[in-house]
């Protein structure tokens, strides 16, 4: 079976620039899975994401090596406007991407591009507004709603298209921590409900690791590491080291079993943490009786 998304053996460096920006990465994705990608700032992530939807190589010069495939064929194979279907990208700037008057016709521009029929942009549109919660803001001009509700309105439009793929880019980098959660818990719903492959670049990783059925670090170019969510923060020493610090319930875990206080694997949210404590603890009680 071909994987939704594969990649191999992939560089990519931008005209006139001496490093590769992404250098040498092997990713395949299957359809449904959950994606977050993480990495300090100039790691290549955004390139990833660039490579993925055909911004690049189709906006961007460059030199490119190896392959990206989505559903087994390369995206600068896709006839035009056909990749939207499979790869929809939200970006970390929503506004960047607004053209419409309203947040309806924002909703609605895409769908009719893509030439949707008007009872499946009815439907389609109505889904995505219960989805995002943006039914009060349907008349607004989408330049004048705050930076959450902007990024509910990318979010929405994009997914109004039905990508197979959705890649949302540091969506919450300028958010604050309330309308944070407001865009995680639409992920969550999203995930619940579709089937749609998410890919995630994020910085937040409390809200991000509850989400993610796998886990991919980017550093200096290079894919460092990728591996289901709960394997790849079994190399915590190594995350650390290199700069990544996982929330402070997995931290204080990870203390733990150095100084062999624990030895279970460790906690991915704060829930986990409470229920391994308690266990710890019960078995602790156990052992004074
Ligand atoms: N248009 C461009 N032209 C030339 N070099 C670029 C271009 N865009 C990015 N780069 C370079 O490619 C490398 C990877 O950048 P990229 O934006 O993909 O990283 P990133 O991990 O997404 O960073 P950030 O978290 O800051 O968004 C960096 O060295 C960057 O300077």
């Amino acid at each position: 079976m071909t994987s939704l998304i594969d990649i191999k053996n992939y560089t990519w460096r931008y005209l006139y620039t001496n490093q590769p920006a992404v250098k040498n990465i092997n990713l395949t994705l299957d359809e449904g899975l959950f994606l977050g990608v993480i990495g300090p700032n100039g790691s290549g992530k955004t390139t990833l994401a660039y490579s993925l939807n055909g911004l690049i190589p189709g906006q961007y010069h460059g030199i490119k090596e190896g392959e990206v495939l989505i559903d087994g064929t390369e995206v600068e194979a896709y006839a035009k406007g056909t990749l939207q279907r499979q790869v929809g990208v939200v970006f970390s700037d929503p506004e960047a991407q607004f053209t419409a008057m309203t947040v309806e016709d924002e909703l609605v521009f895409g769908m009719e591009n893509l030439g949707m029929s008007i009872p499946e942009i009815r439907e389609r549109l109505e889904w995505v507004v219960s989805l995002t919660d943006l039914q009060p803001l349907l008349l607004k001009p989408p330049y004048e709603i705050s930076g959450g509700q902007k990024q509910r309105v990318a979010l929405a439009a994009v997914l109004a298209m039905t990508p197979r793929v959705m890649i949302l880019d540091e969506p919450t980098s300028m958010l604050d921590p309330i309308s944070r959660k407001r865009v995680f818990d639409v992920l969550a719903k999203l995930k619940k409900e579709q089937k749609n492959t998410i890919i995630v670049i994020e910085h937040s990783l409390e809200n991000l690791i509850p989400l993610a059925d796998r886990m991919a670090f980017m550093l200096n170019g290079e894919l460092v590491l990728e591996d289901e969510t709960r394997a790849f923060f079994a190399q915590i020493a190594m995350l650390m080291e290199k700069g990544i610090f996982p929330p402070d319930a997995m931290q204080f875990f990870h203390q733990l079993a150095l100084q062999h206080m624990y030895s279970g694997a460790l906690p991915l949210t704060v829930e986990e943490a409470t229920q391994s404590l308690r266990a710890s603890l019960a078995r602790a009680a156990g052992g004074q009786s």
